[in-house]
């Protein structure tokens, strides 16, 4: 025999109520159906009856009531059956309305009446399912016997067991019965608490020996976390039951968690099926899980609305029977405490109830420690209101060294806060509590870092799409399939400016739509209000990038990674800026667990920053750099001849996308000596822009006005150049704008070169570095390669980035 459980949704429509046929018919074995009462019907009934014993109308709850029913047996059946079904429908509508005028006539609900009312649900939907299947009626409150604490009564199991067995031992076919209700001895009507469906369900199915329970509902099972937050939760195919009972207690309303104690005593299982998907696998609930087994974490599930009390004071050290009388008080209230945590030194118990009840439990601790308070031997009682409770469930976490490790480091990381914690010594859920407006990020981060996610999302924040930003956004594009079938990385750009507008979207912005998404924004470019709202926007495992040229930009780098967000930057204002700040910047990406790359702002794409680094990190010393590090220069230098004097040069340089947006930047030198700066610093130097030799090569009238009286003015210089030029040519020399470092001391200036020196054969916008350290000393280190372009630097923040998700 099976037992069938649906719930609301699934018996809410007369289509739902063909899906159950459907599905009952599929069964090979006798089957007991326990239904819910149509959905929301349960609502209205409760919300008439309190209305009405506050003295207000019951007539319109009443009337909707029974038109919802008449509505759906009209849809079901037809002709004299339909008559048939609606004179047995009657009585009910009849005898509920004679409680309603005895409720509106004294004032008065008690818990027995509203039990007696709220269990018309149930009789009036199993006696549609009934005839629908037609199918034999079972009396759930005939045969489950119950105290008589209405409202959630507990069932005498022994006495219901029986009664069970002896009214459906000789069941061959299909019957219905109603959920929820139940009776007790004197043969009152009991309610067996909301959602109490689902443990009728499961009292039949334990009664019966049954082979399996199935519960149908409207989700596809226990899913990986809150779907309704993270888009990637999925279904768990298997859980224990007792995984099953931690998941369902602590959010997840897939199961009313008492449901599970009759099956688990009998070692029956329970499939978790969804009436509109029943194709879909479910979950299957027993004693061991069939799939995950070598996964710890099988769920996250989360709580809202939670408020955190917490008794503290130095004259609790030690004290006996504190926690007694904390507790003894809240059992008084009926107040359920969800999470307790208390430190060994006794200091301090903390506990989370749910916020609707947290006044009256200050007020009723107030209460009782009123002595201690007046005495100074407990503080005042601390309420932090707005929290979220989660909690990560797994049977395979117990003796398992690090979960609890990971699971804390990852949540820091990302800046989130961790309130209070606790973990029981079944060592089968880990819950701690932190703010709501914290709850999306760590479902997101914990998900992920268990490898419940499908895959990993790496959160971009992109300004500037200009040269850099723009290839850097086709490259994504392109390599996204293979990122995430190889390294299941998802890149998924949150937010992105340019110096007119800024766009956001916590969803994912499509790449090929950033240009017009952009252009209809209505937000007008602002640092600022850009980083307000991408740190605002909480997401995890965020990155801001900045391909951009501008100082004030560099300027939030702190601020945001100080916000545990990291920083990837084309932009060298900030790496080339005082040494103090490039420091501070290191300091606080260290500091707060994130990064802060800019390999690109030495060489593009090449890998500089990244072998200064490992350099030193294995113990080597950086003792002298000569390097060509101006792709602009290079290229310019490269390109001269006689029929392209230097103006022309310069624009080349800049359409072929090696200039600074600003390429006076480049012909000033200034490029060069920030780039220096850099690698001398990332060589252990303690090094400033004002202490690098610079000699210019283009007189300083040009770069003092506006730009565009540089681009008019520039051609002044073509002759000078063109005649030099020849010279070197003539006596194959070439010029290289070169950086030295040695011994500390840092200098740029044009260098006349010839074919013996090895910067002479610098072909295009290529980058030379010479690195002289302890180890490669007699002969330095070379590297070399294109040092300038937006395909190559683009791939070098790429890089950066893909570091940053650490895949
Ligand atoms: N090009 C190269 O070979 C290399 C470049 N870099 C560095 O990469 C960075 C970008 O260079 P590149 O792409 O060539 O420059 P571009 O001039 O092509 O692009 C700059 C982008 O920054 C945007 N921008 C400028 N100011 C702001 C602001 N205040 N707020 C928001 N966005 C702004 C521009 O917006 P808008 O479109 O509205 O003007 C544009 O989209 C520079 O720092 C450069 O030094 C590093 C290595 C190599
Ligand atoms: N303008 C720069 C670009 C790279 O940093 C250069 O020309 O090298």
């Amino acid at each position: 025999m099976k037992i069938l459980k649906f719930g609301g949704t699934s018996v809410g429509s007369h289509e739902n109520v063909r899906r159950i046929d459907e599905i009952v018919k599929g069964q090979n074995t006798p089957v007991i159906v326990v239904v819910s009462a149509l959905s929301g019907i349960t609502d209205t009934l409760l919300l008439t009856a309190r209305t009405t014993a506050e003295g207000g109308e019951f007539t319109t709850g009443l009337s909707a009531i029974r038109t919802r029913h008449e509505e759906m047996a009209g849809q079901l059946f037809a002709g004299e059956q339909l008559n048939r079904v609606l004179s047995k429908l009657h009585p009910y509508f009849e005898e509920l309305e004679k409680i309603f005028q005895g409720v509106s006539l004294i004032y008065e609900l008690t818990p027995k009446t509203l039990d007696k009312i709220v269990g018309f649900g149930e009789r009036m939907s199993s006696l549609l399912i009934s005839e629908f299947l037609k199918a034999e009626l079972i009396d759930s409150a005939a045969v489950i016997k119950t105290d008589e604490n209405f409202g959630r009564a507990y069932v005498d199991l022994d006495k219901t067991y029986q009664l069970i067995a002896e009214r459906c031992g000789n069941l061959k076919g299909v019957a219905v019965a109603p959920g929820f209700i139940s009776s007790s001895s004197n043969g009152v009507m009991t309610t067996l608490g909301r959602g109490g469906s689902d443990y009728t369900a499961a009292l039949f199915a334990a009664a019966m020996d049954a082979e399996k329970l199935e519960i149908w509902t409207d989700v596809d099972g226990f899913m990986t976390a809150d779907p309704r937050v993270i888009s990637k939760a999925y279904p768990i195919p298997s859980l224990t039951y007792s995984e099953a009972m931690e998941l369902s207690h602590f959010g997840a309303k897939v199961i009313y968690p008492p449901t599970i104690l009759p099956v688990y005593k009998k070692g029956i299982p329970v499939q978790i099926k969804n009436t509109m998907a029943p194709e879909a696998e479910g979950t299957l609930i027993g004693l061991e899980e069939t799939d995950w087994k070598d996964r710890p974490i099988k769920g996250i599930s989360s709580m809202s609305g939670i408020t955190l009390i917490t008794v503290q004071g130095l004259g609790m050290i030690g004290v006996t029977g504190i926690s007694s009388r904390i507790f003894g008080v809240l059992a008084r209230k009926e107040i359920n405490v969800i999470l307790i945590s208390q430190a060994s030194s006794e200091n301090s118990i903390s506990f989370a109830v749910d916020s609707g009840c947290a006044e009256v439990a200050r007020e009723g601790i107030e209460e009782e420690f009123t002595a201690e308070i007046a005495s100074g031997r407990i503080n005042k009682i601390t309420v932090e209101e707005n929290l979220s409770i989660v909690a990560i469930v797994g049977e395979h976490m117990k003796h398992s060294a690090g979960i609890a490790g990971k699971l804390f480091h990852t949540i820091g990381k990302n800046g989130i806060n961790v309130v209070a914690i606790a973990q029981g010594a079944s060592e089968q859920n880990i819950s701690w509590v932190v703010k709501h407006s914290d709850l999306r990020k760590t479902l997101n981060v914990v998900h992920e870092s268990f490898f419940l996610s499908p895959y990993i999302e790496l959160n971009i924040f992109l300004v500037g799409i200009g040269t850099v930003g723009r290839d850097l956004l086709k490259q994504i594009e392109q390599q996204q399939p293979r990122l995430m079938r190889d390294h299941r990385l998802k890149i998924k750009l949150a937010g992105v400016a340019n110096s007119r507008k800024m766009y956001f979207d916590r969803a994912g912005i499509q790449i090929s739509e950033v240009e017009s998404l952009l252009k209809s924004s209505e937000e007008k470019s602002n640092m600022t209000a850009f980083c307000q709202e991408m740190i605002g926007m909480n997401m995890f495992n965020s990155v801001f990038v900045d391909c951009t040229a501008n100082a004030e930009i560099a300027e939030h780098y702190h601020h945001i990674l100080d916000n545990f967000i990291s920083v990837v930057a084309a932009n060298k204002v900030a790496a080339s800026s005082s040494f103090s700040r490039y420091k501070k910047l290191k300091d606080t990406a260290s500091k707060k667990g994130v990064k802060f790359l800019f390999e690109t702002n030495v060489g593009a794409g090449l890998p500089l920053i990244s072998t200064i680094n490992d350099l030193q990190r294995s113990g080597d010393r950086i003792q002298r750099i000569e390097a060509v590090l101006s792709g602009t220069l290079n290229f310019i230098f490269n390109t001269l001849s006689e029929e392209i004097p230097l103006s022309q040069a310069i624009r080349m340089a800049k359409e072929e996308g090696y200039a600074e947006p600003d390429p006076r930047v480049d012909l000033s030198g200034i490029d060069v000596v920030r780039k220096l700066v850099i690698l001398a610093r990332e060589s252990g130097y303690e090094i400033e822009k004002e202490d690098v030799k610079m000699e210019p090569f283009i007189p300083q009238k040009y770069f003092d006005g506006m730009l565009d009286e540089f681009w008019k003015n520039i051609n002044e210089m073509d002759e000078e150049f063109e005649q030099r030029r020849k010279e070197l040519a003539a006596n194959n020399q070439r010029w290289r704008f070169v950086g030295k470092l040695e011994n500390g001391q840092a200098e740029v200036a044009l260098r006349i070169v010839d074919a013996r020196h090895p910067f002479f054969d610098l072909e295009g916008s290529n980058n030379i570095v010479l690195l002289t350290s302890e180890r490669y000393n007699e002969f330095p280190m070379l590297i070399k390669g294109y040092g300038a372009g937006a395909a190559v630097t683009a791939a070098g923040v790429f890089a950066d980035l893909i570091k940053v998700s650490n895949i």
